[in-house]
């Protein structure tokens, strides 16, 4: 009898996001990645905390299986800002504030953070899958689809410079992937 396939229910209002997350997870690991578009609301505090939280929320929204993600993207010379409020100062000041928020400092190297959160629903415990990638911040370099991506370099290229595919072998969103499929394939939904 073919075993079914593990289905997980990706909240997330980025289609960004949900394109890479179905490209590492649906093909290789045979995994299916459904996805509710609902704009959760994030509290303020350490990475963690904030996947945590909006997990739980997800999951009581939707009342079952949830899957969320929180991107961060920290400055080693400011200390890990701007973090889990990256989106809000891509927003405000866009690829070149961000490196001009360096231009003190000699230091460029940043690192670039995907943290999964997984709960089986409302009242579950949730379970954490976190993935990172080392780069540095750079003028922007490559085609401007997706959030920071022309601005953070990994081995002199940037994430916009590289193809999809390549992106997907080495980013901190594949790292953190990697380990949620590892517990789904040692059973970790079953349990
Ligand atoms: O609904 P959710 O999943 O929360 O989607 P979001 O777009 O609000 O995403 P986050 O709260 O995680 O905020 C992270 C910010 O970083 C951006 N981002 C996330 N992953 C990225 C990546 O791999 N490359 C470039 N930018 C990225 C994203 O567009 C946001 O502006
Ligand atoms: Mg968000």
């Amino acid at each position: 009898m073919a075993a079914t396939k593990p289905i997980l229910n990706f909240i997330t209002g980025n289609a960004n996001k949900l394109a890479e997350v179905k490209a590492i997870l649906e093909g290789p690991a045979g995994i299916e990645v459904r996805n509710q578009p609902l704009d959760l609301p994030e509290l303020q505090g350490e990475l963690d905390d904030v996947t945590r939280e909006k997990c739980r929320v997800a999951a009581n929204l939707v009342g079952g299986p949830v899957l969320v993600e929180d991107t961060c993207l920290c400055f080693n010379a400011l200390g890990g800002l701007p973090g889990p409020y990256i989106k809000w100062f891509m927003k405000s000041i866009g690829h070149e504030g961000l490196n001009n928020l360096l231009a003190a400092y000699e230091d460029k190297s940043a690192q670039a953070v995907a943290t999964f959160g997984f709960s089986k629903g409302p009242g579950e415990e949730v379970l954490l899958f976190q993935g990172r990638t080392d780069g540095k911040i750079v003028p922007a370099r490559g085609p401007a689809m997706f959030g920071w991506d022309p601005v953070f370099e990994y081995e002199g290229q940037t994430y916009a410079e590289m193809d999809k595919a390549a992106k997907n072998k080495i980013s901190h969103r594949y790292k953190a992937l990697e380990k949620l499929r590892e517990w789904i394939e040692g059973g970790g939904m079953k349990e």
